[in-house]
């Protein structure tokens, strides 16, 4: 054996990645009495600490303060020459990454746990057992392997690419721009209007999807879709497709596409983010080697999140199944178990939660209202607008609905989707309810305090059983 082919360590359980399904996965192997380590190829935390949630949600706040203060004089409060200093927003978000990042304590608590952390760069398979190490060189062997690998900002391919942002470049801006298109209004790009129409910017938004948002309900979609109007933005959603960027006079970006009609369109900008998917990070992972197979932008898992490779599992965004740091708890702790155990255990996802930090917010849990109609046309809605609400009332917030999808005896809750404040507080306790088996009649007997967003709910349960 030369000395290229040896293996430093050898482990039961190797874990590629230490993001929120890294992690999970690691610690769960470990509690499992599996020797296991845990290799990160940049710091733990992954995507949602360092550049994710964590940072989307400070932008979001940093919005919410803005309108907050814009609307004071309304409450009796003079502000003068509201500004935003850029440097400034941009240290804050990143002390707060970092603040979350300590209080976390992922290295201690996995170090405490018995993993194994590997801090040594990227690692690749070199066989099916073997994964070597990019920084140190160090080669490890794995009985299994839990690839946490995460996924990776999507840049179009069409000419002048290079020319855009991606959405974890955002805060490496020398200023808030001017002007600026984001290409994508999933849930990136639909938080990054919101960040950059409440900073001053002047927003074009583009799609080829027919609506922004489209995987949450419809009616939640619009209401985004209309306060996004409202602000001023340009929302172009069903185009055909970007044709490209070129830039023009002084710094601008000229950028062009087809609308839904094939019809030539451009917008002049200064900054273009392009917001437009995020697939596994699986690049130089040496997949071949291990037999792995991906379909598409995702490594293909079955439903015990094992991989083409009897040894090997995928969990949270390298599946790309559901993208959500809830997500990837889950399938993390399934994999793991399957990964030392044998494979027994599945990841169901049918009561996870997700919402977003537009103003308004938007959240929803289980089955839209049109997945619901397709497995039976006959599901009763009840659609409760924010206005209807005293706590929204007092607040000067009546923009949202909550919409409660129930089967068709009006018992079990199919799914709950919110638009308005807090829009993704009030989903969290409709999960609450769903997760502990609640059904329409028990809600409707839950007491609110008064006066909270959340009264919204029992609002919609009575509505459900025509008790409004
Ligand atoms: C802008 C943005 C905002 C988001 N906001 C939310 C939100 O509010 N709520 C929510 O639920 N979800 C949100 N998400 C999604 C969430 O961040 C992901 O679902 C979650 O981070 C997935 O966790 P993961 O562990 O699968 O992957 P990641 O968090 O991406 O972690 C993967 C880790 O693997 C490491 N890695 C990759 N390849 C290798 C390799 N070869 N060797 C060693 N290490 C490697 C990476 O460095 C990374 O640390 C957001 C995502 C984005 C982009
Ligand atoms: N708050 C949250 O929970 C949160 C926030 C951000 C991201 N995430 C997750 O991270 C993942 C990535 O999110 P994302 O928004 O970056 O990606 P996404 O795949 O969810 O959305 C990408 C959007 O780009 C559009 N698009 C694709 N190609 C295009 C083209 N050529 N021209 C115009 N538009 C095009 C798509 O139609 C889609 O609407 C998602 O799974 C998401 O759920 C979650």
């Amino acid at each position: 054996m030369s000395d290229d082919d040896r293996s430093d360590e050898s482990y039961d359980v190797v874990v590629v990645g230490a993001g929120p399904a890294g992690t999970t996965a690691a610690v769960r192997a470990a509690e499992l009495g599996a020797r296991t380590a845990v290799v990160e190829a940049r710091r733990t935390g992954g995507t949602c600490v360092n550049t994710g949630c964590v940072p989307t949600r400070v932008l979001a706040k940093t919005a919410r303060f803005l309108r907050e203060i814009r609307d004071a004089d309304a409450y009796g409060i003079d502000v003068d020459d509201v500004t935003i200093s850029w440097p400034r927003t941009v240290a804050k978000v990143r002390a707060v990454v970092d603040q979350v990042h300590d209080a976390k304590g992922d290295q201690e608590r996995l170090r405490r746990s018995g993993v194994d952390v590997l801090l040594e760069g990227r690692a690749s398979f070199v066989d099916p057992h073997t994964l070597k190490l990019a920084d140190s060189g160090r080669r490890i062997r794995a009985d299994h392997v839990v690839l946490c690998v995460g996924g990776r900002s999507r840049r179009l391919p069409v000419p002048g690419a290079e020319l855009a942002r991606v959405p974890e470049e955002v805060l490496d801006l020398p200023d808030v721009p001017g002007r600026v298109a984001i290409i994508g209004a999933g849930n990136t790009g639909a938080q990054l209007v919101t960040v950059f129409s409440a900073f001053g910017s002047r927003v074009t938004l583009l799609d080829t999807a027919p609506r922004i948002l489209a995987p949450m309900d419809e009616a939640i979609a619009e209401v985004v879709a209309t306060s996004f109007v409202a602000d001023g933005v340009d929302v172009r959603t069903g185009i055909t497709t970007v044709t490209g960027l070129e830039r023009v006079a002084g710094d601008g970006i000229r950028l062009t596409w087809e609308d839904g009609d094939g019809q030539a369109q451009r917008v002049d900008v200064d900054v273009v983010v392009m917001a437009t998917g995020w697939p596994a990070a699986t690049d130089g992972l040496g997949l071949e080697a291990a037999g792995v197979e991906t379909d598409g932008p995702a490594i293909r898992v079955d439903e015990y999140l094992r991989t083409t490779a009897d040894h090997v599992y995928a969990a949270g965004d390298a599946n790309q199944q559901a993208m959500l740091v809830q997500a990837a708890h889950v399938e993390a702790d399934a994999a793991a178990c399957n990964a030392v155990l044998g494979p027994a255990r599945r990841a169901p996802h049918h009561l996870l939660p997700s919402g977003g930090f537009t103003d308004p917010d938007y959240a929803g849990v289980g089955l839209t209202e049109a997945q619901a109609r397709e497995r039976d046309p006959e599901v009763v809605v009840a659609t409760v607008p924010y206005s209807s609400l005293e706590r929204a009332i007092i607040d000067g917030r009546e923009e949202g609905v909550l919409k409660l999808v129930a089967d068709r005896r009006r018992e079990v809750l199919l799914g709950a989707h919110a638009a308005g404040e807090a829009a993704v507080e009030v989903i969290q306790s409709v999960t609450t309810a769903m997760a502990a088996g609640a059904d329409v009649e028990t809600l409707t007997r839950v007491e609110f305090a008064y006066p909270t967003y959340s009264a919204v709910v029992g609002e919609a349960a009575r509505a459900l059983l025509g008790r409004r």
